[in-house]
């Protein structure tokens, strides 16, 4: 059984005369254990359609979002543990910023070593480089613990050799992922199969297996309105 499906489902963004149709009757079913790589150009829809998903999975998915969402004052070590804040009371995550629990500091260092930024816990966010922000969100979402991963170009900033490491951290420690990204070659060798969203509608559902780079290239090609008659 799918885990999630979209049946004919229209995204949009504002209402009335402001209603603007990012995706347009789309239909798409995500089954447990797939590794799904989102590509499309910038604008294309790629976060409308992750949002909308993290929508329909709620707590099941792990959420990585773009723009990483750190707080920049914070160190490290508080941002990846604010992937859990939800799971502990107030006063204990109060209590946590001030002086930071014993395990809870251990696994968030665990988890930080495999990231490579294992170093830098007590640093705060705000001094980091971009790849290094972009491994403390993956850290944040993987802090989670949910079955499955939704992220939205979480290894923009990182260099191909780092990213296929991060997305192999990212698919073994979940069932299904989904996650828009813009690097083809990685799509192709760390995916089971490739969306791909094109002048709002999905252009290109297949597995890996049936595709070339070629096909891939084809999404990012300039496109121009039809023209009239
Ligand atoms: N909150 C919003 N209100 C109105 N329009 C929006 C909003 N968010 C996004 N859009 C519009 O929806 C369209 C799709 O945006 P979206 O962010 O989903 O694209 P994307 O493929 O994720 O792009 P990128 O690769 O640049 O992140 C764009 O035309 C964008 O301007």
């Amino acid at each position: 059984m799918a885990l999630v499906t979209l049946q004919e489902t229209t995204l949009a963004h504002g209402r009335g005369r402001h209603r603007h149709v990012v995706l347009d009757s789309i239909s798409l079913a995500l089954q447990p254990g797939e590794r799904v790589a989102l590509l499309g150009r910038s604008g294309a829809g790629k976060s409308t359609l992750l949002e909308a998903l993290r929508g329909e999975l709620g707590n099941a998915a792990a959420w990585c979002p773009q723009g990483q969402g750190l707080v920049g004052a914070l160190s490290v070590y508080h941002n990846v543990y604010m992937g859990r804040l939800e799971r502990t009371s107030t006063w204990r995550n109060l209590r946590n910023l001030l002086r930071p629990e014993h395990h809870a500091w251990e696994a968030v260092a665990e988890l930080c070593t495999l990231l490579g930024i294992g170093e830098l816990l007590r640093r705060p966010v705000e001094q980091l480089s971009g790849g290094q922000r972009s491994r403390v969100a993956i850290a944040r979402a993987l802090y989670q613990a949910r079955p499955h991963f939704l992220g939205d170009e979480p290894i923009a900033s990182v260099d191909p050799h780092q990213g296929a490491r991060l997305l192999r951290l990212i698919t073994e420690r979940h069932g299904m992922c989904l996650i828009a990204l813009h690097q083809r070659e990685l799509a192709l060798t760390h995916f089971d199969r490739v969306i791909g969203i094109e002048q709002g509608r999905i252009a290109l559902d297949e597995p890996t297996s049936d595709l070339t780079l070629e096909q891939l290239d084809a999404l990012y090609r300039p496109w121009t309105p039809a023209s009239p008659g």
